[in-house]
């Protein structure tokens, strides 16, 4: 059976396991446990491991691609953990952070890349080359697109804060304000495009909100970045599908020993615990 497009798989993978918390799959060696270090597939069977213990805890997962492709052999593993991850928990989309962002023809193949060799049910893309850096993952309208708008580190306003004084916004509008319009508009030919809005500013996640009032938001920077979880959910949510959590460091290094799947699915089931009890209404 055709999978279902990626805002009602987001959609289904929320209610099925009342969940707002996406896992960041982030596999750093030297934080692995002793166990597992020294195995030639670590990347893959330290993640695999915390797909197991929290796949009924959340409604996405997000490998970010860095921390794969740095290792020699590192992609193929990340390969074998989506295909880990659609056999043991199909209900669960993948969103893959690459962020994403070059001319048209060379993101073709990113798009290829993400969508037809790893099987990502969503991509992470920087969109400061604009439109026609986007256009290409149209060709994929049931996947989602998630585009960097106001992201979580400090550096972050160096340039999305920036105001803008051509014709084409209201004069002062931010550059993060405008990525956030365009996203909501012509940015969106097929109902496929969300933002990135870092949980470390909820204001700028409220002004986003309000510019895009029914896009999917990814909110990385709970956690390790000390995002507040609930002031995320009361300035992000507008209802199933439209607001994803992002915790890798917090839930993946909850524990180190032999019993870190376990420790992960306790953090995980803390923060989703966190964020329901944010919610208005039950999910
Ligand atoms: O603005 C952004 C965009 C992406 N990220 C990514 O999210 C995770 C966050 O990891 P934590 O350990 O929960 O801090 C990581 O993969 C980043 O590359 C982000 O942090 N901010």
């Amino acid at each position: 059976m055709a999978r279902p497009d990626f805002r009602h798989q987001l959609e289904q993978a929320q209610r099925q396991n009342r969940s707002l918390l996406c896992v960041g799959l982030d596999p750093e060696p030297s934080r692995l446990p002793e166990a597992l270090r020294d195995q030639p597939d670590a990347l893959f069977a330290f993640c695999a491991a915390i797909v197991d213990a929290t796949a009924d805890r959340v409604c996405a997962f997000k490998p970010q691609i860095a921390y794969f492709a740095a290792h020699s052999g590192g992609e193929a593993q990340l390969e074998r953990l989506l295909a880990h991850i659609r056999a043991v928990a199909p209900q669960v989309p993948v969103i893959l952070d690459a962020k994403r962002g070059d001319i048209g023809s060379t993101a073709a193949q990113y798009a290829r890349e993400a969508f037809e060799r790893y099987g990502a049910d969503a991509l992470t893309l920087s969109p400061y080359m604009g439109s026609d850096s986007i256009s290409p993952y149209w060709d994929y309208p049931q996947r989602g697109l998630f585009l960097l708008c106001r992201t979580s580190n400090p550096g972050g306003d160096d340039l999305q804060q920036l105001p803008l004084q051509d014709a084409a916004g209201p004069p002062g509008e931010r550059l993060y304000e405008r990525v956030a319009r365009l996203a909501a508009s012509q940015w969106d030919p097929h109902g496929q495009t969300g933002l990135v809005v870092g949980a470390t500013y909820p204001q700028e996640l409220a002004r986003v909100r309000e510019l895009a009032p029914g896009l999917p938001l990814l909110v990385p920077g709970v956690g390790a970045q000390g995002g507040d979880a609930a002031a995320v959910v009361r300035a992000g949510w507008a209802g199933p599908g439209t607001l994803v959590v992002n915790a890798s460091r917090a839930v993946i290094y909850a524990g180190s020993g032999t019993d870190f799947a376990q420790a992960a699915r306790a953090a995980a089931q803390a923060l989703r615990d966190e964020l329901n009890a944010a919610l208005a209404a039950p999910l």
